[in-house]
């Protein structure tokens, strides 16, 4: 007869401590409710949602099968979208985010630019394997193909972004500085459908100015301050930032996410540095990469499909820091300002005063 010894005691072990796995089942987890914001916008599910309603009469809506919708309404409810009523069956209805963002007649609609950003970071996920075997695309596009893409999104998502996020961040940006009650002529440079000109104009009554852009988003941009009743105050210039004149005299140069596409970022810095009126002010709004890991990990998966591409991103403090070094003064920067999809850092610099 075999005798066994006696087996240690296990590792006291924290039954409510996540395993260290937890984060890479979080990312997993993370993709699914990506896919299942992503399919209720494509159905318009929170058009159906603004009462309470059980699942059968909104499975009867879409023509969705009602165990499999109740499932997918308790989904949403548990990714903090939906409301629930704890009636038997429940009952579900749009909290106040959904109705004022995901609903499409909702004040602040940005269901198009979600499925956008959506498409983008699920094809960026499918080249990767791509990307990492060839490096960066051999085909760049020209300048009419951007224009067309970037004249789209102007009339669709980034006009989205722009009405529910960046034009009150642009706006409590500026008013914090105190040129604000003294800025006369604004450059929006590259500013897509002009919403954040057309924001500031309205809080401005003495401010005028141009919005400069790629010639078909400049058009876009014009039909908006048209619309706005600003013509006679704004207006929007067509041309390549690269290459054609942007004016002189500005008070204000607003750049928001636009330094990441220019050829030379050198010397576009010294163009609009030469652009600005004597005291006149740059504000750049634009992602940089963070030194600390949980901030890095905000802005890192959405601008990889740009640095994929060869786009410039630059290292915390690397705008502030070429500002400082070519003659600009009262160089300042804020991180972590709110803006669409991942925070960013604003970096406001000086020309002196002659
Ligand atoms: C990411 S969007 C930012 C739009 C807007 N400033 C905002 O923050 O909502 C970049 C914009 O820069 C414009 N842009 C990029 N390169 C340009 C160039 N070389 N000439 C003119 N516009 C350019 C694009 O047309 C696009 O509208």
């Amino acid at each position: 007869m075999t005798r066994h010894a006696p087996r240690p005691h296990p590792a006291p072990l924290d039954l409510t401590t996540a395993h260290p796995l937890q984060p890479s089942w979080d990312l997993q987890l993370g993709g699914l409710g990506a896919d299942a914001l992503h399919l209720a916008l494509e159905h318009g599910l929170f058009d159906h949602l603004q009462q309470f309603k059980p699942a059968t009469q909104l499975a009867q809506h879409l023509d969705w099968h009602a165990d499999s919708t109740g499932y997918f309404l308790e989904l949403l409810w548990s990714q903090g979208l939906l409301e629930r009523d704890t009636q038997h069956p429940a009952h579900y209805r749009n909290r106040p985010l959904a109705d004022r963002h995901l609903r499409s007649d909702g004040a602040s609609y940005c269901g198009d630019a979600l499925m956008f950003r959506h498409r983008v970071l699920r094809e960026t996920g499918a080249q990767l394997d791509d990307y990492l075997r060839s490096g960066l695309p051999r085909r760049t596009p020209t300048s009419v193909q951007l224009d067309q893409a970037w004249a789209n999104a102007a009339r669709l998502q980034i006009a989205q972004e722009q009405r529910a996020v960046t034009c009150d961040s642009a706006c409590a940006l500026l008013a914090s500085l105190p040129e604000y009650p003294r800025l006369r002529r604004l450059l929006d440079l590259g500013g897509g459908p002009g919403l954040v000109a057309i924001a500031l104009a309205r809080q401005l009554p003495a401010l005028s100015g141009t919005v400069f852009e790629y010639p078909q988003t400049a058009a876009v941009a014009a039909h908006n301050i048209d619309a706005a009743g600003l013509s006679a105050r704004l207006h929007a210039q067509g041309g390549d930032l690269d290459s054609d004149d942007i004016g002189c005299g500005y008070d204000l140069i607003w750049c928001s996410s636009v330094l990441h596409f220019v050829r030379d970022l050198p010397a576009t810095l010294q163009r609009l540095h030469a652009a600005l009126a004597p005291g006149g002010l740059l504000v750049c709004c634009q992602a940089e990469v963070p030194q600390a890991r949980a901030a890095a990990a905000q802005v890192l998966p959405y601008y990889l499909h740009m640095r994929l591409q060869g786009r410039h991103v630059l290292a915390e403090g690397e705008l502030a820091g070429q500002l400082r070094d070519n003659g600009w003064c009262g160089v300042e920067q804020i991180d972590g300002v709110r803006y669409p999809v991942t925070p960013v850092t604003a970096v406001i610099a000086r020309k002196a005063q002659e």
